[in-house]
This record gives C-alpha cells, sequence and structure tokens, in this order.
C-alpha cells in the first residue's frame, strides 16, 4: 500500500494538501506522494488546467491522473479549498506546480485565508513588487510560504538568505548561474550539435519551462534574481533587471506551438556567439549579476577558464553571495538546479517542514 493510500482515514490528517498542476513537475511530486515520506499527508484534490478532482477522504496519488481524465467540471478552486476545508486538517496547504500566473496572483489571497502555500510557481514572488509585497503583507498573518523551489530546483538558496538576515549580515553581490537549462544548454554547446536540438533535449528532460522562451528570453532567470535579491532587502521592481533575450525577434509573439516549429531560427546567431566566444579561449554562460547598488543584469556573457561558470556540469546552478559577514570570497552554493524529481522534492520539504 503506498503511503497516501495508508492515510485514507475518517480521522483528520495532520496536513491536507491539494496539487495544482500535474505536469512534469506535479507528476514528480505525486510519485513522492506515493512513498513512506509522505505518509502523514492527505492529498484531497488534484488540478490541471482544465479540470480537478476533490475527494475529501483522500486520493491515492497514483489514480490522480485517471481521475482528472474522467472529472467533468470545470476549473474552479472553490471545491479544492472546500475539500482542504472539510478534512478539518490542521494544516491545509495548496501545492502550486504550476507556471499559471492567474493561479499565482492568488497566493496571497490564500495565505490571508489560512492556507498554507507550497509553490514551484515563482511568477508572484519574482513578479511585479507589487505582488510581492502583498506576500510579504498575507504572510504575515502566520500562514507560510513555501518558496524553495522557485530559486535553484530546492538548493539551500532561500533558506540560507533567511539564515544570514536573522543574524544580521546583509547581502552585498549576488553572481551566478540561475537557470538549470540554460545551464545544461551551454555546458553542453560546443557547436557540434545545432542549439535547436539541444533545446529538444533539455525539453524532454523536463529542465524549460513549458514554454522554453521564458528560459531563452531570460524571463524565468530575472525572476529569480528577484526572488533572491528581495528575500535579501532590495526593493527591485520587476522593470529594474536588465534582461538580454535569446530569443530571435521574429519568434518572440508567436504561440507556443509555432516557435517550437521554428526553434532552427536560434542556431546561427548562438552559433556565431558561440564561435566568437571560442575564437578567444573563452566559453559562453548565461549570467545574473546583482551589485552592491541593487544593479541587476541577466545575459550571456563570454567566461574565461578562471571563472567559476566555465567549470559547471548538468544542470548545476550557482549562486555566488558576497555579504558583510562573507566578504573576501563569497558562499557559494552549487547544484542541479532543474529537473523534476528535485524540485518535486523542495516540494515535498517545504509541505512536511510546516
Ligand atoms: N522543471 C523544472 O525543473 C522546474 C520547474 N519549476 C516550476 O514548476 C512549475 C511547473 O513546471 P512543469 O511541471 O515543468 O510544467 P508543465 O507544463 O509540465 O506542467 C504545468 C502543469 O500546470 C497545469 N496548469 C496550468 N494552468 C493551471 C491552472 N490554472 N490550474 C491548475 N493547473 C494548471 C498544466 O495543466 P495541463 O496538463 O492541462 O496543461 C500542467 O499540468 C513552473 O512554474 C516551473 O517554473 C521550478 C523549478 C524547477
Ligand atoms: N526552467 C527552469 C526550471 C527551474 O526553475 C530552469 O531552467 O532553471
Amino acid at each position: 500500500m503506498n503511503a497516501v493510500a495508508a492515510s485514507l482515514a475518517p480521522e483528520a490528517p495532520r496536513t491536507a494538501v491539494v496539487l495544482l498542476g500535474t505536469g512534469v513537475v506535479g507528476r514528480a511530486l505525486l510519485t513522492l506522494l506515493g512513498t513512506p515520506a509522505a505518509g502523514s499527508l492527505r492529498l484531497v484534490g488534484a488540478a490541471n488546467s482544465r479540470r480537478q478532482h476533490v475527494f475529501a477522504d483522500g486520493l491515492r496519488p497514483a489514480d490522480v491522473p485517471d481521475a482528472l481524465a474522467k472529472a467533468r467540471d470545470g476549473r474552479d478552486n472553490a471545491p479544492l479549498l472546500a475539500a482542504l476545508d472539510a478534512t478539518g486538517a490542521g494544516r491545509k496547504v495548496v501545492i502550486d506546480a504550476t507556471a499559471c500566473t492567474k493561479e499565482a496572483t492568488r497566493h496571497a489571497e490564500w495565505l490571508e485565508r489560512g492556507y498554507h502555500v507550497v509553490t514551484a510557481n515563482k511568477a508572484l514572488a519574482g513578479g511585479h513588487l507589487q505582488g510581492w509585497r502583498a506576500l510579504q503583507a498575507a504572510s504575515a498573518g502566520g500562514a507560510v510560504y513555501g518558496d524553495a523551489a522557485t530559486v535553484g530546483a530546492g538548493l539551500p538558496v532561500l533558506s540560507t538568505l533567511r539564515r544570514l538576515r536573522r543574524c544580521g549580515d546583509s547581502l552585498l553581490t549576488l553572481e551566478g548561474v540561475f537557470s538549470g537549462s540554460l545551464s545544461w544548454l551551454f555546458n553542453q554547446y560546443d557547436g557540434s550539435r545545432p542549439f535547436s536540438a539541444l533545446l529538444g533535449d533539455a525539453r524532454r528532460l523536463g529542465f524549460t519551462e513549458p514554454d522554453p522562451r521564458s528560459d531563452l528570453s531570460g524571463e524565468d532567470v530575472a525572476r529569480k534574481l528577484l526572488i533572491i535579491a528581495r528575500h535579501a532587502g532590495f526593493a527591485l521592481g520587476s522593470d529594474e533587471v536588465e534582461v538580454e533575450s535569446l530569443v530571435p525577434e521574429p519568434l518572440r509573439d508567436l504561440d507556443t506551438k509555432a516557435f517550437l516549429e521554428r526553434l532552427g531560427e536560434l542556431d546561427e546567431p548562438l552559433a556565431r556567439r558561440h564561435a566568437e566566444a571560442k575564437a578567444k579561449g573563452k566559453v559562453l554562460r548565461y549570467l545574473a549579476r546583482l551589485n552592491q547598488r541593487g544593479r541587476a543584469r541577466v545575459g550571456l556573457v563570454e567566461v574565461g577558464p578562471d571563472h567559476p561558470a566555465s567549470r559547471l556540469s548538468g544542470t548545476d546552478n550557482q549562486f555566488a553571495l558576497t555579504t558583510t559577514r562573507y566578504h573576501s570570497t563569497p558562499l557559494v552554493i552549487q547544484g542541479p538546479g532543474a529537473g523534476p524529481e528535485i524540485t518535486a522534492q523542495a516540494l515535498l520539504g517545504d509541505v512536511l517542514a510546516l
């Protein structure tokens, strides 16, 4: 019997959860919810973009895809929240594993209503400053915002920053590689295979955003930079990050399907950038930087063999934090920064930490 099945019982669970999003990350989380680590949780509802299914006594995680395929009601969060309430659980949690901006705008409201929110979706915390402020105000009521998955796919970046700040330390500068997919792409790319073919692989491996332009445009990296900077006390607006997009102009306004059919148009400009860097003995890395004056930039940079980002592999992210106490050399957090399993684990970890 799986772990959540073991908790299918009429008495109130300690923690009840609903899951929004059953894509790459959501499915990996459903797998983890079926393991003993999740034994104390009761999953009472799940939704994709079109439908939801609720069952107050608990859903077996493995049954969710089937239940959603058979569900008839159109998309509505009210029955999911009602299912959480009906459990009488001490901790009621909404897990957001979508990339949907509309759902993200509801995070603050859910917190205000006493639901904990655990999210991989960065659209609110990494969006307009107003949204970030609404989140801070809503969290003051006691409900917890679990955001480990929003930066570094769960690498201990935000938790470290919070701990340093509690001790009175302050972030001075920040630099690194914040995108797992762009890291993987530029760590692999040597000109022998077209960039578009590698991007296809990165999508299949679950590293990219649902629309890979969110990665290639720098938007996803900028969101992570904003989340970290805001945690560190920099009140940065989303329009204050200088962002270099790798998406050619004619591909920017297409729908996702049309964009995916024209991926080949990425190849020539990137092959040229790669050759230029190679001629100087350098490699390309998509870097994020925040300086002491709060100036933020994300974009493609040629780095030499002495630069720490030149030695990354796989989906490695790297966050170099210079603080008032980590001053002569930065505190560096490095490791895989994309992938369904580690992201799902970050979500589960935040739920279990409640
Ligand atoms: N992949 C990774 O390595 C990491 C991803 N993340 C974040 O995780 C999130 C999910 O990514 P991923 O799983 O790759 O994306 P997918 O596109 O694979 O899945 C997204 C899921 O969200 C569902 N969805 C969309 N809108 C809604 C809605 N309004 N209500 C309920 N469900 C909705 C989609 O439904 P449908 O199936 O109907 O399309 C789909 O099931 C993103 O925010 C991403 O930034 C964070 C860290 C790492
Ligand atoms: N698409 C993102 C996934 C994690 O946030 C990335 O490539 O880093």
